[in-house]
């Protein structure tokens, strides 16, 4: 069910204003479109419900190229069974105005089925680094990923693609796949964004009730904690972690799914005493709401 030629690209906002972002909705015409406007272009994957996080990223882009595109597309194949591919929060109107705002060249906003069409069959696999962490947690979610942020760049062509150190496994999965299979596309990571009070910012927050946000900003306090302890000279792998579990142990509405001290690069977790880089991440449950946080420690 391809949508006309007319609608693959359209201006977003009002007619009478300076010209918003085009918005592309098949890989078709996205593919067009990045043939017509040659030149350095970074790239901002995301599943949409913009906030801080992603805007910042999208001005990095910006910053650091000529051409500037966004994707919005919350992708069915990284969820699994049972979670919240349904209910992940949705405002595409409010989007489009953040990213007209922010002065991107172009929207790209998919749908499911032009992903995906009846017949679809490839998917990609990277291997160790998936095996753990979010990858042991949420079977197929990295070969979800993984398959749609190739077929994002096989459709958009960045010169640079921004990934926010959030999602720090994500982050290593693709450059891993960029690496493995060559493709020609810078990978810049970015710092995360928190909210005052030291919580990451993350479309699912949104999900969390009063109570349940007033106790989130745990998540970061005992991330720095453990970095307290690192930056006074603690070197023992399973101390640090443990500092983190009695930080969240004292939150009651917090349950601590894991915590993780791992190899900066491949995510082999770490014992004894810890050599080089770690990157330190936990996921903390408040009621259903999943959230993830980590700290780089150097
Ligand atoms: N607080 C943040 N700081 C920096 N980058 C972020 C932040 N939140 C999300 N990102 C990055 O934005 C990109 C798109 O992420 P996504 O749309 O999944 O947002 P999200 O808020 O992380 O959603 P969720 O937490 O619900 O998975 C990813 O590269 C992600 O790492
Ligand atoms: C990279 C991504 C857009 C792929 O769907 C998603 O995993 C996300 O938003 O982090
Ligand atoms: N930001 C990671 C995407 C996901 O949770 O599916």
């Amino acid at each position: 069910m391809a949508a006309p030629n007319d609608a693959d690209f359209r201006h977003a906002g009002e007619p009478a204003g300076p010209p918003g972002p085009a918005v592309l909705t098949t890989p078709a015409a996205m593919q067009r479109w990045r043939r017509d406007h040659p030149g350095d272009l970074g790239f901002v994957p995301t599943m949409g419900y913009l906030h801080e996080g992603h805007l910042a990223l999208v001005r990095r882009a910006k910053a650091e190229n000529a051409l500037t595109v966004v994707s919005i597309f919350v992708n069915p194949t990284q969820f699994g069974p049972g979670e919240d591919f349904e209910r992940y929060p949705r405002d595409e109107v409010r989007d489009l105005q953040l990213l007209r705002e922010a002065g991107v060249d172009a929207v790209y906003l998919p749908s499911a089925a032009e992903m995906y069409p009846p017949g679809y069959q490839t998917y990609v696999t990277v291997e160790e680094v998936t095996r753990r962490l979010e990858g042991a947690a949420r079977p197929g979610h990295f070969r979800g990923v993984a398959t749609v942020v190739l077929k994002l760049f096989n459709a958009v062509g960045p010169t640079r693609a921004y990934f926010g150190r959030k999602d720090a496994q994500q982050l290593r999965v693709i450059r891993r796949m960029v690496r493995d299979l060559d493709l020609p596309v810078e990978i810049v990571p970015c710092d995360i964004v928190r909210e005052p009070d030291g919580l990451a910012m993350s479309s699912r927050n949104v999900y969390l009730s009063p109570e349940q946000r007033a106790a989130a900003p745990v998540i970061k306090r005992s991330l720095d904690a453990a970095a307290a302890a690192w930056a006074a000279g603690e070197r023992d792998a399973e101390t640090l972690r443990r500092i983190v579990r009695e930080v969240i142990a004292g939150e009651p509405l917090a349950a601590l799914e894991y915590v993780s001290l791992a190899d900066d690069e491949t995510l082999e977790e770490l014992e004894g005493t810890v050599g080089g880089p770690a990157l330190l991440s936990l996921v903390v449950r408040f009621g259903a709401t999943r959230l993830l946080d980590n700290i780089e420690l150097a």
